[in-house]
């Protein structure tokens, strides 16, 4: 049976919204980034996140993307500053990415598109749960950092990478556990952050956006790794899974700040 929505021309991101209203929303993610009209904020604080490796639990292939689920019953592996006020608890990463190197991110930097997109998702306690989060403009935030394709690719990467063999088909889980994100980070906390929304269905407008400025390096084979990825369950024919990313959508008036000059 078709998903409800998916990446295909018959349920794809141009069709979202015939069942999922919210994705013609004027806060909707992702965006296309033009530096030129970015206005820098020097009252943006920085961000610090503390995780907890033991707080990583699974990672499994849902069919849409390869996520790494976190406990996030207490305030275990938190978020704090930068466009935020309080902790906002980790709860999961997943990645985006192309068929091909050129493209495969969600957000467009200056025209940039980046081989893939890692989201750190995290939910602001104060509204209760995720579900009670996903219904507050300032409920989740999530960490945007790009891969770009080199040939000096950051060994962390590789932890999430060497799992896939063991989750390539849709509803795959395999445990994942003594994993700290955090390592994944780039060298610099320059950040854009504006209001946006989730970039799969239902596309609430929940979301405080921090993107890094410095993308991360991955290996060509690296790369080929997570394309080897199937968004079909075992024994089904083999559909690669790729192009897992929704274009950028309407500003309507919104402003990106930037951290840095
Ligand atoms: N690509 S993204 O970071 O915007 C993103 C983050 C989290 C989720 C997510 O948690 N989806 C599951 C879910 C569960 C209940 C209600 C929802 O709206 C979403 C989806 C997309
Ligand atoms: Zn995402």
């Amino acid at each position: 049976a078709q998903s409800p929505w998916g990446y295909d021309s018959d349920n794809g991101p141009a069709r979202w919204h015939e069942n999922y209203p919210l994705a013609k929303g004027d806060k909707q993610s992702p965006i296309e980034i033009n530096s030129n009209e970015v206005r820098h904020d020097a009252s943006l604080a920085p961000w610090h996140a503390s995780y907890d490796p033991g707080a990583a639990k699974t990672i499994l292939n849902n069919g849409r993307t390869c996520r790494v689920v976190f406990d996030d019953t207490f305030d275990r592996s938190v978020l704090r500053g930068g466009p935020l006020s309080g902790a906002y608890r980790l709860r999961q990463l997943h990645l985006h990415w192309g068929s091909s190197d050129d493209h495969g991110s969600e957000h467009v930097i200056d025209g940039v598109k980046y081989a893939a997109e890692l989201h750190m998702v995290h939910w602001n306690p104060k509204h209760g749960n995720f579900a009670g989060a996903l219904k507050q403009p300032d409920g989740v935030a999530v960490v945007g950092i790009f891969l770009k394709v080199g040939t000096t690719p950051k060994p962390e990467i590789k932890r999430i990478l060497e799992e896939i063999d063991n989750i390539k088909t849709k509803g795959k889980e395999a445990p994942f556990q003594h994993f700290d994100p955090s390592i994944l980070f780039p060298k610099s906390r320059d950040y854009w952050t504006y209001h946006g929304s989730f970039t799969t269905p239902p596309c609430e407008e929940c979301i405080t956006w921090i993107l890094l400025r410095e993308p991360i390096e991955v290996s060509p084979d690296q790369m080929a790794k997570l394309r080897s990825l199937s968004k079909n369950p075992e024994n089904e024919p083999a559909i690669p899974l790729v192009d897992n990313w929704r274009p950028p959508q309407p500003m309507k008036g919104r402003v990106v700040r930037a951290s840095f000059k």
